[in-house]
């Protein structure tokens, strides 16, 4: 049998800011359903890297292509509409509309894409363990329960792409040992490819690989232990 294509492929990507280069010459293959971590010194730029991923920065020289659809070659609008179905994107700082309530703000994606909701919004908040919190708004939550919106608002339309940068850096061990719980298990369950930017490596040490970013491309981290 022929492999399967990534789903997602990066080749030769590039970033500068003026004459310094931030990230150089990144190759990268997404496969679908698999669970990689992105670890690397502060500032080599991994959440650039992410944000690339996620036609949301751009970049000098290479190419980001999804499912042979070329992100490069697509104007803001075209990537937008892309992002939308195909990505959900977890950031560290939650990114929570605060005039939403909790089940408007997991149901944004739907709306976007004109999706009806058919019971998906109040399952979903369900089994990320935020069950009748629907109607609360998001000052009324902690930082642990505000990342379980996050990454229920991030699966709602089921991207087969999961981007995630240090969605745990802003909450204590206890919390974010399961809300990493949560992320993987959904992730899972939704069948979507997991990329995690962490610094945290017991996170790093449950991904399916581990890819170290630094100045000159992505190498293979050694499995510790
Ligand atoms: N507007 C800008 N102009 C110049 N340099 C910038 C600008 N924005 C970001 N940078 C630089 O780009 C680099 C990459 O930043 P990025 O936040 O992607 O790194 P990171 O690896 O995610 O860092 P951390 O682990 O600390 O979050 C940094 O060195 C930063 O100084």
């Amino acid at each position: 049998m022929p492999p399967m294509p990534p789903l997602m492929r990066l080749r030769g990507l590039t970033r500068r800011y003026g004459e310094s280069v931030v990230f150089g010459d990144v190759d990268l293959d997404v496969h679908p359903g698999e669970f990689i971590a992105v670890i690397g010194d502060s500032g080599v730029g991994k959440s650039t890297l992410l944000n690339c991923m996620a036609g949301l920065d751009h970049w000098d020289a290479g190419t980001v292509v999804h499912e042979g659809a070329d992100l490069g070659a697509m104007d803001d609008r075209a990537r937008a509409i892309w992002r939308r179905s195909h990505v959900g994107f977890v950031f560290q700082a939650f990114h929570v509309l605060p005039h939403l309530d909790v089940a408007q703000n997991v149901a944004l994606p739907l709306v976007l894409l004109g999706q009806r909701d058919d019971g998906r919004v109040e399952k979903m908040l369900a089994s990320v363990g935020l069950g009748g919190m629907g109607a609360r708004l998001p000052q009324e939550l902690s930082g642990g329960q505000l990342q379980r919106v996050a990454i229920a608002r991030a699966l709602i339309h089921r991207p087969p792409l999961l981007l995630a940068d240090e969605p745990t850096g802003n909450l204590d061990p206890d919390t974010a040992a399961r809300i990493m719980d949560l992320l993987i298990a959904q992730t899972r369950e939704h069948h979507a490819a997991l990329v995690l930017v962490t610094h945290a490596h017991s996170a790093a040490a449950r991904a399916d690989r581990t890819l170290r970013l630094t100045a000159g491309g992505m190498v293979n981290e050694p499995a510790a232990g």
